[in-house]
């Protein structure tokens, strides 16, 4: 799809912050707009995801959250892929709980930076969450989460932000709905059926 908007090294298109929706708008409402006023959704170019506005102009909490994901990645332990990823999790009641990739020499048992600041949060009885930031060194890409750390993150509701950033100040919002669409969820073992 063409869009007439700057593309990145990466061939991702970048779209002008401007149109960025303000950040308490409701769900269903911000997928409404963004149709009716031909705002494009987070597109998909040549298998990445594309970038959709800058940090820069992001709500100081927002950019906050970001910046101590960056925090975060700073005590990656990545000896086997050398892939620092960070991630900073805010809680509803305004907490923020950090997470880091943590590899093993048993390489199946390294754990992804969202998964850690998930499993942090919750060990602290923290539960309700607002946004997740990601970041790892890439640049000019926003890093998306595995289908594992989707997965997890979905067992603690669907609608909430999902911040992928870049290393050099670009991002893409999804929500985990988004992310990962027709999942299984907590409710499906509650089925009448069962
Ligand atoms: O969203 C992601 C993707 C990858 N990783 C980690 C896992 C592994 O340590 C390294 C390379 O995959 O990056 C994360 O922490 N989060």
């Amino acid at each position: 799809m063409k869009l007439g908007l700057p593309t990145c090294a990466s061939g991702v298109r970048l779209k002008p912050s401007s149109t960025a929706l303000p950040s308490g708008t409701p769900r269903h409402t911000q997928t409404q707009l963004r149709k009716s006023s031909g705002m494009a959704e987070p597109q998909v170019s040549k298998g990445k995801l594309a970038i959709t506005g800058a940090v820069k102009d992001l709500p100081d909490s927002i950019r906050d959250l970001i910046q101590r994901s960056h925090q975060a990645k700073t005590l990656a332990y990545c000896p086997y892929s050398n892939f620092r990823v960070g991630a900073a999790l805010l809680t509803e009641d305004g907490t923020v709980f950090l997470g880091c990739n943590v590899e093993n020499a048993c390489y199946n048992l390294g754990i992804c930076a969202e998964r850690n600041a998930v499993s942090t949060a919750v060990s602290q009885g923290q539960k309700r969450f607002k946004a997740i930031a990601i970041t790892s060194d890439l640049k000019k890409q926003v890093i998306s989460p595995c289908g594992g750390c989707r997965q997890v993150m979905l067992e603690f509701g669907a609608d909430w932000d999902v911040y992928m950033t870049s290393s050099d100040g670009f991002y893409t919002r999804m929500t985990v709905q988004e992310l990962l669409p027709l999942s299984f969820r907590p409710e499906d073992l509650k089925s009448e059926e069962n």
